[in-house]
């Protein structure tokens, strides 16, 4: 067990509840400093904690023990009133017994992971869980939380195991004439395994979309309704809105939760032939950024300047007017706008329908050089290349899968994945 660290693992300022948290072979000792005995482990019990003779609050104190707690290490957990003098008096006390420092960013998740309680894709997992706004978000997180990207490829490598042990085989027995051709167990075990990693590396870009969120852009001509709709998709005047065509120039973005999906709204400028080279400007932009979105709300009919691509929404503005055909809203009233929001929720359920277990450009990385590697062994095989040459490729294969979980070359990527998390976590 390494130093003992302590932080508050809750936010600062003024709560019902705060919790203190202490790591390390002397967290419990401590507890008993501060709480003058350690109650058995896992059993919330109710304590003084007091120090220097004077009770600083009543609370209930957890412990944990060794490699059964969250860092992996003995763990103090002091529930307290969350006053911010509370809080101070009882950091300040901990820091007092000399026996625990205050903690890094990300230290206890650092620890969790040093102690095999996590594994990496788990650390991000946390870290999403952390972040995450909106349902989506946090069903995704809490599933990569869970391990399962660990678990799938935990498989994944026992079949790499599997085919390089056949063909470090035919090595070791190069000289007595193996009796059997290994190449069509290889082979089966390799191509099998080659389609499930791409199945599973075509299927991050939905994942991401829950994790990163979505851009919707609302197009139309300059007056038709854009910035209004986006203040009323939005529940508030985010965008400039007036009776002047041509008010909105630069993009707008407003994030949203939408359905339970993270969304940033574009409000674009309105699409026109302009004389003005600001305008102009603004309208190269806008069918840019509306392009590169995920979808695009068309309000009023496309007028050419971009083409509705399949799942974009057509709709049609200031309903309120009696403006109709097809989707009819009003930014003004609201009229149509439940249904707006149902088409929209819907397209996007539809994008992140085949979203997999694997989440970001980091995992997308990692198993491209498994995918890789596997199909050089693929066609190694096929052209007879001798077998220490192909166990060294299968090893680059199971190295890729490593790196994915952290157990190899990971301190580069702690240093970036635990810039993300601030003390207490
Ligand atoms: N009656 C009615 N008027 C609306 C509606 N939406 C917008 N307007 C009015 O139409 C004018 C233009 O609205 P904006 O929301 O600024 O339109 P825009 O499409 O963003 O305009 P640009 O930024 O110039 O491209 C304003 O005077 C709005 O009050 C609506 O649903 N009904």
């Amino acid at each position: 067990m390494g130093e003992t660290i302590y932080a508050s693992a809750t936010a600062r300022g003024r709560a019902g509840v705060a919790i203190i948290r202490v790591s390390g072979s002397s967290a419990h000792q401590v507890c008993a400093l501060l709480c003058g005995s350690v109650p058995a482990p896992r059993q919330a019990a109710l304590r003084n904690i007091s120090w220097n003779g004077e009770i600083l609050d009543q609370s209930l104190v957890l412990i944990f023990g060794e490699g059964a707690s969250f860092t992996g290490e003995d763990v103090a957990e002091f529930q307290i009133h969350g006053g911010i003098a509370v809080v101070s008096a009882v950091l300040r006390a901990i820091s007092e017994t000399g026996l625990a420092r205050l903690a890094e960013p990300g230290e206890f998740t650092r620890r969790a992971f040093d102690n095999g309680m996590l594994d990496l894709t788990q650390v991000e997992g946390l870290a999403d869980l952390i972040d995450a706004e909106t349902e989506a978000q946090r069903k995704q997180a809490l599933r990569t939380l869970s391990g399962e990207i660990g678990k799938r490829v935990e498989q994944w490598r026992a079949r790499l195991i599997r085919a390089a042990a056949l063909i470090e085989a035919t090595i070791d027995f190069a000289d007595e004439d193996v009796p059997v051709d290994v190449t069509p167990e290889v082979s089966e075990i390799l191509t099998t395994l080659l389609a499930e990693l791409e199945r599973e590396a075509a299927a991050i870009g939905a994942a991401e979309r829950i994790r990163e969120g979505f851009e919707v852009a609302i197009v139309g001509a300059p007056n038709a309704g854009k910035s209004t709709l986006l203040n009323r998709l939005a529940g508030r005047e985010a965008a400039i809105t007036s009776e002047i065509a041509g008010t909105t120039r630069d993009v707008i973005e407003v994030r949203m939760d939408l359905a339970g999906y993270a969304v940033t709204l574009l409000d674009t400028a309105g699409l026109r032939q302009g004389e003005d080279p600001i305008e102009r400007e603004g309208i190269r932009r806008a069918v840019a950024r509306a392009e590169a979105a995920d979808l695009r709300i068309f309000l009023g009919p496309p007028e050419g300047y971009l083409d509705p691509a399949p799942g974009d929404i057509l709709a049609q503005g200031k309903a309120d007017l009696g403006n109709t055909g097809g989707l009819a809203v009003s930014g003004l009233t609201g009229q149509g706008i439940e249904q707006l929001l149902q088409q929209l929720a819907e397209q996007l359920s539809e994008k992140v329908a085949g979203a997999g277990i694997m989440v970001r450009e980091r995992h997308r990385l990692a198993l491209g050089l498994g995918i890789e590697s596997i199909r050089q062994v693929l066609l190694m095989l096929r052209q007879d290349y001798l077998a220490e040459i192909l166990a060294e490729e299968l090893r680059n294969a199971l190295r890729a899968l490593d790196v994915l979980v952290g157990r190899i070359d990971v301190d580069e990527l702690l240093g970036e994945i635990f810039s993300s998390f601030c003390i207490g976590k």
